[in-house]
């Protein structure tokens, strides 16, 4: 089962090093903070005028039978009760306006970071885990700013306050109300720890039902052919099951909690009445008026509201420092090497649409790969790769020494056993990952030194299967490029896919499903090949797919990869005998070595591994396209 690895890690209540980075989202919204503050302050400040004139009514109006008093100090008190309702819907909207502006500065830098670390990253992290950073990590966050450290500084000062003026009316009262703190503080110690330990467990177990979820949904054809419905719908139970426990227990939690702190509050009430009892109306200086008891107890039913929240806020502060340690770990990866950081400074302030739109139009502002007439040039020199440690005593090699060149205009032909390296060659073109040994030149420049993105756009990749994105066809096939409709449809037609198009109820705008599931395999691969076409480029790099279609869709696919190919260099891992035969030279990869090199003919009369694999081709074509029984 997938585990949920540093999701279960509960972090420190504080750590200064955190806060001081949260605090840097927070500075361009001081604004806020300080009128989300004062707010709050005025709040506390306001919990103190009602006891005030509760005291001043009981002891100085009622018995002056002073009516006009009393009616002033209830408009007084129906004021405050406003002026409180006031601030308390400010502080609420300011303090959420700041977390929903840090959330958003906070994801957007996320995901422009995500964008640029490398293919090598994604190799190490299952894309669920990182969907969480985006989403509920920031939630996490989102919480701490709305729900916890504002308003703690509210409770807090609302505890200083009343505490302060409970001392000042009367310091004998204070403390016997203030008896039951130790008892108060250990409830509250206790029902941290537990409520700690069940927030991790909640988390852990949320975690395995969104692994568990992720997973039998992408896999669901596998789960249905095989008939493992019900299997997993039992397992599914048991870990919601497991979920409810812990949410069970720490509802529990909870439910002693609360009613332990009111008892505790009314026990304070009690030695409060019972402390009060000899000095009510007693003269002289130990002497009590009645009106100041009755304003201590609504003090001290203030003063235990806050802590109760408090404890509450420990959690909400705990589960943030976890969750920004994870976001910040994510910030801190290093990037793809070439991203220059100029670019990138730019990047961070457009909208993710612009950036991938960015990504594919060169700084000076013109169309992305210009288009080459004569293709660009590749060469690969002695270059070893292993996806492991190469410091290794004994690395795995993937590749091992491959050399090659292509000329302007020229196509090679990638061919060996699955597993020979043909994809890592490609990989490594891409730079997707670097080579440990060796070098690799496009058009005489080592590709280290080349910017990434001047790299990538001069390359056309058209993958087994192309990645579609939620959009309508058009913006699928344009992918961010500064094309107009027109260029979109005649790259299109170029390749034949117009006609796919056509077929689709709503033409260009047909909007696609998820990863273009409506479509057959031969209209993704023309519409792979029109997106490549559009964006023009100086090489081109197929990877072939080994899905057979009929001969006619074949038919229609080879005929738009020869307008694809024309003009381009191109680099293909070919499945398809006519790209291999057509190529001008074919490069056999065995274990990572080049075993044999040379054009279609040459290769078959010298009747090693690439006639062997030739034969084993013919044969699968052959029995592909013979006809059903
Ligand atoms: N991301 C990766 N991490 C670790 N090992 C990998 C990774 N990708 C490929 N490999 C390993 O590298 C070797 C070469 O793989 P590669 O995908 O380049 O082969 P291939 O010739 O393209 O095979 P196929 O025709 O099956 O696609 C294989 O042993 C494979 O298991």
């Amino acid at each position: 089962m997938t585990t949920s690895g540093d999701d279960e890690v509960l972090g420190r209540v504080y750590d200064a090093r955190l806060a001081r980075r949260l605090l840097r989202y927070v500075r361009p919204y001081r604004g806020i903070v300080a009128g989300a503050v004062v707010l709050l302050c005025i709040e506390g400040g306001l919990q103190l005028v009602g006891p005030a004139l509760t005291r001043h009514v009981i002891d100085v109006a009622l018995p002056a039978r002073a009516a006009g008093v009393v009616t002033t100090a209830a408009a007084l008190f129906a004021l405050t009760l406003v002026l409180q309702f006031a601030a308390g819907y400010g502080e609420t909207v300011l303090t959420g306006l700041l977390g929903q502006h840090v959330m958003r500065d906070l994801r957007t830098e996320l995901f422009a970071r995500l964008q640029r670390l490398p293919v090598a990253f994604y190799d190490r992290n299952p894309v669920g885990r990182l969907v969480t950073r985006v989403t509920s990590d920031v939630e996490a966050l989102n919480e701490l700013f709305t729900a916890g450290v504002v308003a703690g500084l509210g409770d807090l000062f609302t505890l200083v306050a009343i505490g302060v003026m409970m001392l000042v009316v009367d310091w004998r009262l204070s403390l016997a109300a203030f008896a039951v703190m130790p008892f108060v503080l250990l409830a509250s110690r206790v029902f941290q720890t537990r409520v700690r330990g069940s927030y991790r467990e909640i988390r852990t177990r949320l975690a395995r039902i969104n692994a568990f979820v992720q997973e039998r949904l992408t896999g669901l054809r596998v789960v249905q052919l095989f008939g493992r419905e019900r299997a997993e719908r039992t397992r599914f139970r048991r870990l919601n099951d497991d979920h409810l426990d812990a949410h069970l227990r720490s509802i529990r939690i909870y439910a002693l909690y609360f009613p332990v702190i009111e008892i505790l509050t009314t026990v304070a009430l009690a030695s409060l009445v019972v402390s009060a009892s000899s000095r009510v109306g007693a003269p002289g200086a130990g002497g009590l008026s009645v009106g100041t008891v009755a304003a201590f107890l609504q003090l001290v039913r203030r003063f235990f509201q806050p802590l109760q929240d408090l404890s509450e806020k420990f959690n909400i502060l705990q589960g943030a420092m976890a969750a920004s340690e994870r976001i910040f770990a994510l910030l801190d990866e290093p990037l793809e090497s070439g991203s220059p950081s100029t670019l990138d400074a730019r990047r961070s302030t457009l909208a993710p649409a612009d950036v991938e739109a960015s990504a594919r139009v060169p700084a000076e502002g013109g169309r992305v790969g210009a288009p080459n007439a004569h293709g660009v040039t590749v060469e690969f020199q002695d270059v070893w790769f292993t996806y492991g440690d190469a410091t290794a005593a004994d690395p795995q090699w993937v590749l091992r020494g491959v050399s090659f060149r292509v000329a302007p205009g020229e196509t090679l032909a990638l061919v060996g056993h699955t597993g020979a390296g043909k994809t890592t060659v490609v990989s490594l073109l891409l730079r997707f990952y670097e080579p440990q040994r060796g070098r690799i030149l496009v058009d005489g420049a080592d590709i280290r030194e080349l910017p990434l993105d001047e790299l990538r756009a001069r390359i056309g990749f058209v993958q087994q299967d192309i990645f579609l994105f939620a959009g309508d066809v058009a913006s699928n096939v344009r992918l961010g490029a500064a094309l107009t409709d027109a260029e979109v449809q005649a790259a299109a037609a170029r390749v034949g896919a117009d006609r796919v198009v056509e077929r689709l109820p709503d033409g260009w705008h047909h909007q696609l499903g998820e990863r273009g599931a409506s479509l057959s395999v031969g209209e993704r691969q023309l519409l792979a090949f029109a997106r490549a076409i559009a964006a023009d480029p100086g090489l081109l790099v197929l990877d072939e797919a080994t899905s057979a279609v009929d001969s006619e869709a074949e038919a229609r696919i080879q005929a738009a990869l020869a307008t694809l190919m024309r003009g381009r260099t191109t680099i293909a891992i070919a499945h398809r005998l006519s790209t291999i035969v057509a190529a001008d030279a074919i490069l056999v990869l065995h274990h990572g070595q080049v075993v044999e090199r040379g054009r279609h003919a040459e290769l078959l009369a010298r009747d090693g591994l690439y006639a062997r694999l030739y034969r084993l081709q013919v044969a699968q074509a052959a029995e592909a396209s013979r006809p059903a029984a």
